[in-house]
């Protein structure tokens, strides 16, 4: 009988649980041991798990976080880290384990699979939605969902005051949150790293689009939605910028960690079903050094560094549509 080990990693995303009951189920349909390692890479260094039955899994799928946990663990990048792992993974008679986590927790996968012999499976499961090989990640939608009710509560007060607002998404390193965010929102203008060039040039849109909008409507509201760490200076060095050349009040709103929690959208928790359900199946057929994802409908298993190695590009189809509707709005 094989078994089979879970930990969530990295930012937690709403649908991880549904993720981890998919896992718990199918393997007790197919009569394999599940264990939960809690607190990401770190249960895994201090042997700090729990087994995981199918009873446990009931009201699971709709809640928010992870009930495993998660972490960043810096400790887990190194050798020495990955020889203690792999020793505690043999000493429970671990078959393969599961990560579901963004491309750093994947990074920690393969690093493991350096150092253990058992089978490694990697699940997106982050709201960024930057790993390259899959449509989406778990969560992702979730998060969108969560930015675009709030940007919706902006706009009112917004209108109201015929303001400027700035809002801040999530994204490390990724404009997907912001571009769709903005794009269901009808938001005035987005700013996402992929397409960033320079503040000169990004402002000089910004105000083009805003002069264009006064000209034509007068005293209007403008909604920017920028992903964070674009630009330099951060927001406040943008509010000041934009309050200087146009005359008016900037307001900034940081969305922030609001975006990670809360109940997964069905969106979400089909995702997070069919992968965590896929995943055991790779297992049984022998798959290792991989993510599971989807493709256009159907699971596809990439190589865990193709899944870092190579950007994700932004939806082109998304970006001609923002781009269409930018001042086109007759709001
Ligand atoms: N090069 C690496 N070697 C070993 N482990 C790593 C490596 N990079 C990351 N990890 C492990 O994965 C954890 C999570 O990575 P990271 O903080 O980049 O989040 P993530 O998985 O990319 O998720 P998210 O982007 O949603 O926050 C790290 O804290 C560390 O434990
Ligand atoms: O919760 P922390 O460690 O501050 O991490 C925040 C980061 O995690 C994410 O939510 C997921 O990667 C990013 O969008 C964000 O930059």
């Amino acid at each position: 009988m094989k078994k089979i080990a879970v930990l969530t990693s990295g930012g937690d995303a709403p649908g991880m649980n549904a993720c981890i009951r998919a896992i718990v189920l199918t393997c007790e349909r197919l009569k394999l041991k599940a264990y939960g390692y809690l607190h990401g890479y770190n249960g895994l260094l201090q042997q700090h798990y729990k087994k995981l039955e199918a009873k446990d899994m009931h009201n699971l799928i709709q809640r928010g976080g992870t009930v495993l946990h998660s972490a960043r663990c810096l400790e887990f990048k190194t050798p020495e880290a990955a020889v203690v792992a792999a020793k505690n993974l043999n000493e429970l008679e671990i078959d393969a384990l599961i990560v579901i986590g963004g491309d750093g927790s994947f990074r920690g996968a393969h690093h493991l699979s350096q150092h253990w012999q058992g089978q490694v499976i990697g699940l997106p499961g982050t709201i960024d939605n930057d790993i390259y090989g899959t449509d989406a990640t778990i969560g992702y939608y979730t998060a969108i969902e969560t930015a675009v009710s709030s940007i919706d509560k902006v706009r009112d007060t917004a209108d109201a005051f015929e303001r400027i607002f700035l809002i801040e998404v999530m994204g490390r390193h990724a404009g997907f949150i912001a571009l769709n965010a903005a794009l269901a929102s009808a938001s005035d203008h987005v700013i996402v790293p992929e397409l960033f060039e320079t503040t000169e040039k990004a402002l000089a849109a910004m105000l083009e689009e805003l002069q264009y909008r006064r000209d034509n409507h007068g005293s209007v509201s403008y909604i920017i939605v920028i992903a964070e760490n674009v630009w330099p200076g951060g927001l406040g060095a943008l509010v000041s910028e934009l309050e200087q050349r146009t005359g008016s009040e900037v307001r900034p709103v940081i969305l922030g960690h609001v975006q990670r929690g809360g109940s997964p959208v069905p969106q979400d928790r089909i995702l997070a079903s069919k992968l965590g359900s896929h995943a055991i199946q790779a297992i049984i057929d022998g798959q290792t050094g991989v993510m599971i994802g989807e493709c256009n409908g159907e699971p596809v298993a990439v190589p865990l560094e193709q899944t870092w190695a190579q950007q994700k590009p932004l939806e082109p189809f998304c970006v001609e549509a923002m781009s269409q509707l930018v001042n086109a709005t007759t709001d």
